[in-house]
């Protein structure tokens, strides 16, 4: 039985329009709920058509590392429309417990309609959940494994984000955090910006969502670099921290060992 917990309410999804964005300062936690509600109905299939589908290889690789297995308790921080939830409940069964946790209302409808779209005997153990990331609704060392796609980079407060992932986990639990990776090699954040700039935004613009598309690239110039992610964890109690790069180092992964 799907099953979709509201505990929030978003103060700003009633603004108009015009008052949700100022161009490309997107900065307060409320602004970032707005946009990712506001992308909600188009966001799988931009994925898709922006990443040529690779955005698929890359999420089965954050769930590996995870080393999520057959009747584990797990979460996934900043579920989106549920894509990592999905793959994790592919791996914990309908023996396991998967939570997918989110502030955007419209993105967890939309996860909510493709867990009730697509029946599959695991997809009974998803439970979405509306929180914030920063402030997640369960207890201590509840998880066996963590899962967060391209969330952290959007988090205003990053370490209070890393402090609650540590908590919510088991000792000896792992979380996997997939995002943009902020390269320090020149020609590949050269490269990313001109993909935003000439690709993203351009494609984004077809469909009236220029701003929240342009949103990303200070989101990523804003963003920690692969060490500083992994000092982040170290600071928040992990005790093991590797991030690594992929797709020409256009893409990055963090994982970090309770
Ligand atoms: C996975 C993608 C986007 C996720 C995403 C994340 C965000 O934080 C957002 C914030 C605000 C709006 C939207 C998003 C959002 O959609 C798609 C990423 C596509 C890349 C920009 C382009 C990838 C290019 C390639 C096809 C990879 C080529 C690899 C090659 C080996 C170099
Ligand atoms: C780019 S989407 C990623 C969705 C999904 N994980 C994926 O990989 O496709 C980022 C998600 O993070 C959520 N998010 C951002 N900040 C958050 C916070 N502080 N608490 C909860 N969710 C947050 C947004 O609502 C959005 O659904």
């Amino acid at each position: 039985m799907a099953s979709l917990q509201f505990g929030l309410s978003s103060s700003f999804a009633s603004l108009p329009t015009a008052s949700r964005f100022r161009r490309v300062s997107v900065r307060c936690s409320g602004d970032r709920q707005v946009l990712f509600n506001r992308i909600a109905p188009v966001y799988d299939n931009l994925n898709d058509l922006l990443s040529l589908g690779q955005h698929r290889v890359w999420k089965r690789m954050a769930i590996s590392w995870t080393g999520a297995k057959e009747k584990d308790t797990v979460l996934d921080i900043c579920c989106g429309s549920g894509d990592l939830t999905f793959l994790l409940s592919e791996k914990v069964g309908p023996t396991g417990k998967v939570i997918g946790v989110d502030f955007s209302k419209e993105q967890l409808n939309v996860a909510s309609s493709r867990q009730n779209s697509r029946w599959r005997a695991c997809y009974e153990s998803i439970e979405f959940v509306e929180g914030d990331a920063t402030d997640l609704p369960f207890s201590n060392c509840q998880f066996d494994a963590i899962t967060m796609g391209y969330g952290l980079r959007n988090v205003v407060d990053k370490k209070k984000a890393m402090q609650e992932m540590f908590r919510v986990l088991k000792p000896g639990g792992k979380a996997s955090i997939l995002d943009f990776n902020k390269s320090t090699k020149p020609f590949v954040a050269s490269f990313q910006e001109w993909m935003i700039d000439n690709v993203v935004v351009p494609v984004a613009t077809g469909y009236g969502l220029a701003e929240e598309y342009e949103y990303l690239k200070n989101s990523i110039r804003e963003f920690l670099t692969g060490k500083e992610l992994e000092e982040l964890a170290i600071q928040a109690g992990f005790s093991m921290a590797s991030h690594y790069e992929f797709s020409g180092g256009l893409m990055g992964n963090l994982v970090v060992t309770r």
